[in-house]
């Protein structure tokens, strides 16, 4: 994470690093807050790199990127959709015509518009007289958003990036519009196209070629792409691009400005971003500045654990894209700084965890009890790599005749990422990690997962005894403590985070070569998430997970799991399932009542069901993987045996167990 507070930690992280021992000839205990090692320093940024051109990019002679170069057709004042270019009508154009937003009658902000905070300044853009003024260039801005080529803090394709292209994809529901092939314009307005090209992206990945169109055509979206597969740039990319050509919206007649668009009083974000970790909302922010880069769109995020007043004020220069956690958010809305009555694009990021018991009825009081438009007055979009079928039952509700989009089966693991499942007893464990680390030739970062915040902090405190730079990541810890030692982990100074679930989802850190499941979640869902931090982009990683009999209630679905990914199958992990299977000998968790259904969902639940609505609509792509129906033939014994006392609580409750 490279936001704002992190950057400005320099002291406290001194602080912290003040007070650790690092002599390896005298071990000595490093207490939990002050692990954050001194390491090689971060990297130093120089002169960016010409972005490369990509195929269908729009290139200078020179061979960089052509300059704020928005062709005049393509700036021009909002134009009625039936005079749009038919390959990419904007957002509203398929949603209701009435809608008072960027339908047939948009609200438009009073002209001109500045841009807000920044306007005209480097990097900044703005809005005048309906036409997309793109800021100059700001050489640092390019550097600190985009980083250079080759260093290690932003991430890079991996070798098998282009491997994506295999993977095969199965969009259901009605009207599915045909993918893109390459990041071009058009569709994608010119300005995000050279955004694009400043990332070093050169072709979009699978849920990108499709999300673009869906988003274009005023579609709802469900879509659910493997981890590290690019599921960002599925939301941002199509919202950023119609946000640019389209221009911002007036706040709505009823609100309570002076009169006028004034920025100062209430914030009424076109695209609402919702995400379950601080941590996440972060790096989406990030990634929304990157692509927002010298545009009129000002990015925003709000989470909880940092200084409410300083948000509140960041607010203020300008808040077109909001990425929020939903406590911080329903904060803000109940102050009166936020109102969501101009949300046209709200985004559930890891949906299936958002609409879970831990956070479904705040996400229902954002959607349903405050002031944004209704299901057909918006478009929602959500994203993860795992839907559990009942979950997609729930998130029906939040979602309009949506397209339902599958990279590889739902909840399947990237087979860029190397599994391995130890049999090891809970004495043993620590035992076994540490031959792990010792083995570690990579030179990369390695993340350990465990269950319980305490066990976070006893095993960081048990690898800085034993002369590893350790760092741990946890629900108890301060946000800045929780910024700190990610930032000390991306940038290598504490190679080793042990971490809660509070790290599981989203986070893309580049080069974490080796994630360990010194816990094993108890649902497979989380495991797929949690090993997801490596193997991103095309990259290839390893993990390797410590399974014992506490584990025996996902036996049966990581066997799935790894045949799937073509990883290696573990004879002892078949025979322990099979006794499981025949409720011999190991007891089993008792009440989950889930029989036949891979947790983590295995297809459109509106394809499995009679009834529920859906009108049998097209299907693209879905060759070469078997469907979900087939998945957990064999769960008869879910639920038998008894509970026996032995598993850890579900990893669906609550956030306090992070
Ligand atoms: N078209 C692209 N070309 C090259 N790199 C890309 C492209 N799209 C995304 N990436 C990079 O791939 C990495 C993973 O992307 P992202 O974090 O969006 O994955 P994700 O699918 O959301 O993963 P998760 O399920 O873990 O949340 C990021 O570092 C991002 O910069």
């Amino acid at each position: 994470m490279t936001t704002g507070p992190v950057n400005g930690l320099g002291g406290l992280e001194a602080q912290f690093q003040g007070g650790m021992k690092l002599n390896p000839e005298r071990p000595a205990y490093v207490p939990p807050h002050m692990r954050n090692a001194r390491g090689p320093a971060p990297p130093q940024f120089s002169a960016p790199a010409p972005a490369p051109a990509g195929p269908g990019y729009h290139q200078s002679p020179t061979g960089l990127p052509t300059p704020a170069t928005t062709p005049p057709q393509s700036r021009g004042s909002y134009a009625p959709p039936a005079a749009r270019g038919a390959a990419f009508p904007p957002a509203a154009a398929a949603g209701r015509a009435d809608d008072g937003g960027w339908g047939a009658a948009p609200r438009r902000a009073p002209e001109p518009r500045s841009g807000g905070f920044g306007g005209g300044q480097p990097g900044f853009g703005s809005w005048k007289n309906g036409e997309h003024i793109t800021g100059a260039r700001n050489p640092r801005m390019e550097k600190e958003l985009f980083g250079e080529e080759g260093d290690t803090v932003h991430q890079h394709t991996g070798i098998n990036f282009d491997k994506y292209a295999d993977i095969p994809v199965e969009a259901t529901g009605t009207g599915v519009p045909e993918p893109v092939t390459e990041f071009t314009n058009p569709p994608i307005d010119p300005v995000l196209l050279e955004n694009i090209k400043y990332a070093r992206y050169t072709t979009p990945t699978p849920v990108q070629k499709y999300s673009l169109p869906i988003v274009a055509g005023g579609r709802d979206l469900m879509a659910c792409a493997q981890t590290g597969s690019g599921k960002t740039g599925g939301f941002l990319f199509p919202i950023l691009s119609a946000m640019f050509t389209y221009g911002p919206m007036a706040p709505p007649p009823d609100n309570n400005y002076g009169g006028g668009y004034n920025r100062t009083r209430k914030a009424y974000p076109t695209a609402l971003i919702l995400a379950p970790t601080r941590e996440l909302v972060s790096q989406i922010h990030d990634e929304a500045r990157k692509f927002a880069y010298r545009s009129w769109a000002r990015p925003a995020v709000v989470y909880g654990g940092a200084d409410i007043g300083q948000q509140m004020r960041a607010l203020d220069r300008g808040c077109d894209m909001l990425s929020a956690t939903p406590g911080r958010l329903v904060d803000l809305i109940e102050r009166g700084k936020i109102s969501l009555a101009n949300v046209k694009y709200l985004v559930l990021d890891e949906a299936d965890r958002m609409l879970d018991m831990g956070f479904e009825p705040q996400i229902r009081q954002i959607v349903e009890g405050e002031d944004m438009p209704g299901v057909h007055d918006r478009q929602t979009l959500m994203f993860s790599a795992t839907f559990p079928k009942e979950i997609q039952m729930l998130a029906r509700s939040f979602l309009k005749d949506y397209i339902f989009l599958s990279v590889g089966r739902v909840g399947s693991t990237s087979e860029n990422i190397t599994q391995r499942i130890e049999y090891v007893d809970d004495a043993d464990k620590r035992s076994l990690l540490l031959d792990l680390l010792l083995a570690e030739q990579s030179g990369g970062l390695v993340l350990v997962f465990v269950e319980t915040k305490r066990m976070a902090d006893t095993l960081c405190d048990f690898l800085c005894a034993q002369r590893h730079i350790a760092t741990s990541i946890h629900g108890d810890r301060t946000q800045r403590e929780r910024e700190a030692a990610l930032q000390a982990f991306r940038t290598g100074r504490a190679p080793i985070l042990v971490a809660t679930a509070v790290a599981a989802r989203g986070l893309d850190i580049p080069n974490v070569t080796h994630v360990i499941l010194y816990d094993l979640p108890t649902d497979v869902a989380e495991y797929t998430h949690r090993i997801g931090r490596t193997g991103r982009a095309g990259n290839t990683g390893n993990s390797t997970a410590f399974f014992n009999r506490q584990n025996l209630n996902i036996s049966r679905e990581l066997i799935d799991l790894l045949k799937e990914a073509n990883q290696v199958v573990p004879q002892w992990l078949v025979d322990v399932s099979t006794e499981r299977s025949f409720g011999g000998g190991y007891g089993g968790r008792g009440g989950r009542g889930r029989g036949g259904g891979n947790r983590s969902g295995g297809r459109d639940v509106r394809t499995q069901q009679g009834g529920g609505g859906f009108s049998g609509g097209a299907s693209r792509g879905g060759s070469g993987y078997g469907g979900g129906g087939g998945y957990g033939g064999g769960f008869g014994s879910y639920g038998g045996g008894g509970a026996g006392g032995f598993p850890p609580p579900a990893a669906s409750g609550g956030a306090s167990w992070w």
